[in-house]
């Protein structure tokens, strides 16, 4: 079988690792469902491409074991289902039909949805298990493990997924060592296919070319695999919306109004021990780039409390920042958290432990990285030159590994630019205000305050003293300078001239 030589042959270690647990996932599969009761969803993508090659030799290496070959794969008996949808690429479909008569597979064409399609197949077939071209990364894998039952709501069946722990980078190198073809639009810059309304070629393989038009260089030229995803344009915009909580964002989008929280993990500043100059400085940053803070929370360093904390931050806001507890050390629990606040498991990248073994040279507890355990599936490494170590984000949750506001000033420089393209840190309209003082005591003040407040409800007005016998200090927030004259001008109105003056 020429794709179980082409491994073998093949000096790549990683590659030859991942062939053989796929190979052991297959053959666990056949052995314990019969041939009629599997069926491979095959729809002509690179994940399905690779995991036909898998199936071919994963059967005929069963067939083997069981000593019934005679020797040379002369049919592939596995069912395959196709779910034909008029929106797929014309390109998609010939290769899937294309590769379906070169391998002699049984092809069943499905027109209806997946969820109908299933139910129908699974009707008029004793089915019981489906290989799929599943990876960790994909949207949909989030929790899936290499067996898994459909999710309730579906027809029963066992979900096989021989590749979910293959990276961007294993697909390409299994597909470029055993030269299988694959579907023409990875050659045009295409690095994960969609329907044609929601796909487009990856800018990042974009070749700028002074010319006319716009050329892209091939799937397998994409370094970071994590964004194999940048050409689903809308569907996976990574428009705050989408990088939200999946519940279609949060209501301050209708006033165009983003909102942040800060979470710190720190014991250490609960005690008072230390003091969170790093809060006050995420604060100031929010701010800035025109959003508002809903709050900013102090947790310990409890895996429990951080995911209690993150669950309910992620979904009341547009984005989360998280600091401290980040690390090898038993208290650094912010990323478990995390992981248990999205409901999924933490899990080695290895792209990460790259970064990580570059920083800390091969000095790792135990024989994996415990460092490089991420939440899975729903992680995104934010890469910049300046940073030894890529940010973490975990779908609306940053999480900065600064321990002070000079490290913090610098991984948010980072951030906002890596994301000024992506729109995934918008700036909004700038916050402007305006600060008075007055020598008036709070009873005089509150009542003309609190009509003020009813007068303007778009803004934030806010009173504080530095001190019980010094001045009160009445601050007006907003975004429309006009308003805030306007409340600053009907204030000073309510009161005799010179009551009020203005500090900058
Ligand atoms: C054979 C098959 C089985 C599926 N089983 C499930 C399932 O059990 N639960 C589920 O939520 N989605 C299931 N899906 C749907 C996928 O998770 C996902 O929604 C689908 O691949 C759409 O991806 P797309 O939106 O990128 O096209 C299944 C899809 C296929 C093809
Ligand atoms: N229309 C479809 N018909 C049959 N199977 C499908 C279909 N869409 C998705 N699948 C199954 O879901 C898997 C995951 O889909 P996904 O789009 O992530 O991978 P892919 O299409 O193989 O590759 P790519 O990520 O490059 O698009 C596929 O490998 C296939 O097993
Ligand atoms: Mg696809």
């Amino acid at each position: 079988m020429e794709i179980d030589k082409a491994i073998g042959e093949s000096d790549d270690r990683r590659l030859k690792t991942k062939y053989n647990n796929a190979i052991y996932v297959i053959k666990r599969a056949l052995a314990l469902y019969s041939i009629e009761e599997v069926a491979f969803s095959f729809n002509g993508g690179k994940d399905s491409t690779v995991l036909l090659h898998l199936l071919r030799a994963g059967y005929f290496l069963h067939k083997m074991e069981q000593k019934c070959s005679n020797g040379g794969l002369t049919s592939f008996p596995i069912r395959t289902i196709y779910f034909e949808n008029s929106s797929a690429f014309p390109e998609i479909n010939s290769f899937t039909y294309d590769t379906a008569s070169s391998y002699g597979l049984q092809l069943d064409i499905i027109s209806s949805d997946f969820k109908s399609g299933l139910e129908k197949l699974l009707k008029a077939n004793p089915i019981r298990a489906i290989f799929l071209g599943v990876r960790i990364g994909d949207p949909t894998a989030v929790g899936q493990e290499q067996f898994s039952p459909s999710s309730p709501g579906w027809p029963p069946f066992m979900r096989v997924n021989p590749i979910l722990d293959w990276s961007y980078r294993d697909v390409w190198a299994f597909i470029l060592t055993c030269k299988v073809q694959y579907c023409s639009l990875y050659d045009q810059g295409y690095t994960s296919i969609g329907s044609i309304h929601d796909t487009v070629p990856n800018a990042l393989l974009s070749i700028s070319d002074s010319g006319c038009k716009e050329k892209f260089k091939p799937a397998y030229l994409l370094s970071d695999g994590r964004l194999e995803r940048a050409g689903r344009a809308k569907k996976f915009s990574p428009s705050i919306t989408a990088a939200g909580n999946g519940s279609g964002g949060v209501e301050s989008h209708k006033s165009s109004l983003l909102v942040a929280s800060a979470i710190a993990v720190g014991e250490e500043i609960l005690f008072g021990t230390v003091e969170d100059q790093l809060g006050l400085s995420l604060c100031r940053k929010i701010h800035s780039i025109g959003w508002s803070v809903s709050q900013t929370i102090v947790v310990r360093n409890d895996k429990d409390s951080v995911a209690e904390e993150v669950e309910r931050r992620k979904s009341t806001n547009d984005m989360v920042f998280i600091y401290g507890g980040v690390g090898p050390l038993h208290s650094d629990v912010t990323l478990a958290g995390v992981a248990k606040a999205f409901g999924v498991r933490l899990a080695p990248d290895e792209e990460f432990e790259e970064y990580l073994r570059h920083l800390i040279s091969d000095h790792c507890t135990g024989d994996r990285n415990e460092m490089a355990l991420l939440p899975e599936g729903i992680t995104e490494l934010l890469h910049h030159e300046k940073l030894a170590v890529p940010l973490v984000k975990c779908q609306n949750v940053i999480i900065f590994t600064a321990t002070n506001a000079t490290e913090l000033d610098e991984e948010w420089d980072c951030l906002i630019e890596l994301t000024r393209s992506s729109g995934l840190l918008s700036t909004m309209v700038p916050y402007v205000s305006k600060h008075l003082q007055t020598n008036l005591s709070d009873v005089e003040t509150a009542q003309p305050l609190s009509k003020l407040c009813l007068e303007f409800p778009d803004l934030n007005i806010g009173c504080y003293r530095k001190s019980r016998k010094g001045p009160l200090l009445i601050s007006f927030e907003g975004k429309d300078q006009t308003q805030i004259d306007s409340a600053v001008e009907s204030l000073c109105k309510k009161f005799h001239p010179g009551t009020f003056s203005e500090i900058h």
